[in-house]
């Protein structure tokens, strides 16, 4: 049977959302990385004006690259945590989330050259 819906229960969800956030923040370097890129972007994009569909463009890139990247610290918390031992498959799930996070942060990269490129030559 399904639970009543309760919105102490809902705001304890973001709670702990933001305790997987912060968690990211302080202990995973390489979101950290992505997060203070992120901060400049969006610096760099309120300086230049640019127009809505960019800032659209811009958001999208920004949160593909975050989300990956929670994903990834993810799924190597979980590999660590039924794999703790060298297992050459555990290696290639990580391998694998890791490659995500390069696609998704090469396919950013591209489309910020695209929308900057015209405001600086
Ligand atoms: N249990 C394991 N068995 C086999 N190979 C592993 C294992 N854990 C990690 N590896 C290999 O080492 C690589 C780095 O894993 P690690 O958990 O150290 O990630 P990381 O270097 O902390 O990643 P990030 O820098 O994204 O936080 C993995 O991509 C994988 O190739």
């Amino acid at each position: 049977m399904s639970e009543k819906f309760s919105v102490l229960a809902r705001l304890k969800s973001f709670n702990f959302a933001f305790k997987g956030l912060w968690h990211v923040v302080r202990h995973e370097h390489n979101f950290r990385v992505h997060l203070f890129a992120a901060l400049l972007v969006i610096a760099l994009s309120a300086y230049v004006n640019l127009t809505i569909n960019e800032w659209l463009w811009v958001i999208s890139a920004i949160a593909m690259v975050l989300v990956a990247e929670l994903f990834n610290s993810s799924i190597e918390k979980l590999v660590d945590l039924v794999s703790p031992a060298f297992n050459p498959k555990a290696g290639i799930v990580k391998d694998i989330a890791a490659a995500a996070v390069l696609i998704t942060a090469v396919a950013a990269a591209i489309i910020g050259i695209l929308i900057f490129y015209p405001y600086f030559f």
